[in-house]
């Protein structure tokens, strides 16, 4: 699958239209960023790729001055609201649009401290939003993402919130960034259909780990487990799926290769990593998917096991 990577037209004019295209000759699902840089529709229109929209949960962020508040030292408290209605909106026109399933991201409370970004002072056209929210942010300093996911992204997302999703749209959510079994684990308790194991490709924070085994003991197979993240090879993909991955979702290498060559860069990159993937699993004496299991691959844990 195409991890949402919602900066494609900075690698290529054509951005996730191209990338829709290559996902659709490749049999891939791609997921779209709602942060694109082409539009829900656009992509929907431009070929039949199968498409899951991606997700964040809104908030608009005020000066209470404007309703008299002041705090103790005379300056004006920022006031947060959330703002379900743009969400509902944005995810009404995906399942217009033909989308196949909403990928909710719950790893970006806040933005991670991206010091590239700052140092360009990253601007990426949000025209998704165009008529619903400001994206003109004022900024002096820092990127303009930062300001943007400041101002808009609801850093209040809780447990709730999935349930509200459910009863707005008709489409399975599946819920990305989750780490830990415990969340795993609640996660589908609130009933998602499935979970993406991933670290966000550690641009939140450095250091967190992704742990698929702990998730997909955790969920003993009640919804599918996806791994994001680090995927550059066939065997990274094969190494997922015998740790209990049902998919992998690929985010930077479909970006080099669209800034590369277009649509063919990352059709390119994609027959790459199918059939490096076939290459393990046939060296593997693996004749189907199904074939993957558990005893293909030793982790660091299973060499301690093996010590005691
Ligand atoms: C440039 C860029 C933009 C991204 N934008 C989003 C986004 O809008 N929403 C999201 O959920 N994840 C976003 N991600 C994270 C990816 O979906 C994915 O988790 C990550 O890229 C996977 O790791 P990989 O790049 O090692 O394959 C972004 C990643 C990159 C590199």
């Amino acid at each position: 699958m195409i991890a949402p990577t919602a900066r494609h037209q900075l690698a290529h004019p054509e951005g996730e239209v191209a990338t829709a295209r290559a996902a659709a000759a490749c049999n891939t699902i791609m997921v779209l960023s709602n942060m694109s840089t082409c539009t829900v529709e656009d992509v929907a229109s431009s070929c039949n790729a199968v498409r899951f929209f991606q997700l964040y949960f809104f908030q608009f962020l005020s000066c209470s001055c404007l309703l008299g508040l002041k705090i103790s030292n005379g300056t004006f408290p920022e006031q947060v609201y959330k703002r379900r209605d743009i969400s509902a909106q944005i995810v009404q026109r995906a399942e217009k649009s033909g989308y196949k399933a909403i990928v909710l991201t719950v790893d970006a409370p806040r933005l991670g401290r991206r010091e590239a970004d700052i140092k360009n002072r990253m601007v990426a056209p949000q025209l998704n939003f165009e008529g619903i929210l400001s994206t003109d942010l004022n900024s002096d300093e820092g990127s303009k993402v930062e300001a943007f996911v400041k101002e808009t992204f609801d850093a209040s997302l809780c447990w709730e919130e999935i349930e509200w999703l459910k009863s707005i749209t008709n489409l399975p959510i599946l819920i990305k960034g989750v780490l830990t079994h415990e969340v795993a684990r609640k996660a589908v308790e609130v009933g998602v259909a499935g979970i993406v194991v991933s670290n966000h490709a550690g641009r939140q924070l450095d250091y967190t780990p992704t742990t698929i085994s702990g998730v997909v003991d955790a969920v003993g197979r009640k919804v599918p487990v996806l791994l994001d993240g680090g995927v550059r090879r066939g065997t990274d993909a094969f190494k997922a799926l015998a740790l209990g991955a049902q998919a992998v979702l690929v985010g930077r290498p479909v970006i080099y290769g669209l800034a590369a060559n277009g649509e063919r860069g990352v059709r390119r990159i994609i027959e790459m990593l199918k059939d490096e993937f076939e290459l393990t699993m046939a060296l593997c004496g693996c004749p189907g998917v199904m074939d993957i299991t558990r005893s293909h691959v030793r982790t660091e844990c299973d060499k301690l096991h093996s010590m005691l």
